[in-house]
């Protein structure tokens, strides 16, 4: 059976952060709040949109559902205007599907801002699978998304990897019989979660590859 390489959006092939401040400052600007430091808001990224908005939005818990909407048009508007891959990323799953891998992405983002990003980017060719926030009824780190993601692949887990930069793609590809690849480089939480290969950029990730 083939084996799958599923890589995590956020943190781990793009910088999203300015775009993604912009979508939560906007949002808090028309809820009459101050904006946050962008550093802040890239902190509280990783667990999907809601948490995103929930810690974003500290003031108003009462307004979750009107906040994800004029996010939603906010951060639809800016998905692209800063964020970009991270530099090497191309070079890196170009070097790990000439390994024979298949491809995925594997996000907590919805799939309505996962989808632009990586067509605008040029990427989106490249993946078998893209399994984004909403597609399954659980998020990472629950291993359900990443499971649909190797499913989609035709692939098992034996021999298959994730790349993240979060403790959620490293505790679900624990729990779903997966390698896991630690991308120091992101703006995610490792946390105690334990991993079979830490890269301080992609290039690293790229020679890893080539190397196998
Ligand atoms: O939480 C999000 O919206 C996205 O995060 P991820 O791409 O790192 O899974
Ligand atoms: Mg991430």
């Amino acid at each position: 059976m083939p084996s799958a390489f599923l890589f995590d959006l956020d943190g781990t092939l793009v910088d999203s952060r300015a775009d993604l401040a912009t979508g939560v400052n906007l949002t808090r600007v028309d809820l009459g709040l101050p904006p946050l430091d962008p550093a802040q808001v890239a902190g509280f990224v990783g667990d999907g949109v809601r948490k995103l908005l929930t810690r974003s939005l500290p003031e108003c818990p009462g307004r979750l559902e009107e906040a994800l909407e004029l996010n939603r048009g906010h951060y639809g508007r800016h998905l692209l205007d800063a964020t970009r891959l991270y530099p090497g990323a191309g070079a890196a799953l170009e070097a790990v599907r000439a390994k024979g891998f298949r491809l995925a992405v594997v996000t907590n983002k919805p799939r309505e801002f996962t989808l632009p990003i990586l067509e605008g980017l040029g990427i989106l060719d490249l993946f078998t699978a893209v399994v984004a926030g909403g597609d399954c009824p659980s998020l990472k780190p629950d291993p359900e998304p990443l499971l649909l993601a190797l499913e989609r692949c035709a692939c098992g887990p034996e021999g298959s990897w994730i790349a993240g930069d979060h403790h959620t793609d490293l505790e679900a590809g624990r729990r779903a019989g997966l390698k896991r690849c630690l991308c120091r480089y992101g703006f995610g939480t490792p946390g105690a979660e334990a991993w079979d290969l830490a890269v301080a950029d992609p290039g690293e990730l790229a020679s890893f590859a080539s190397a196998l």
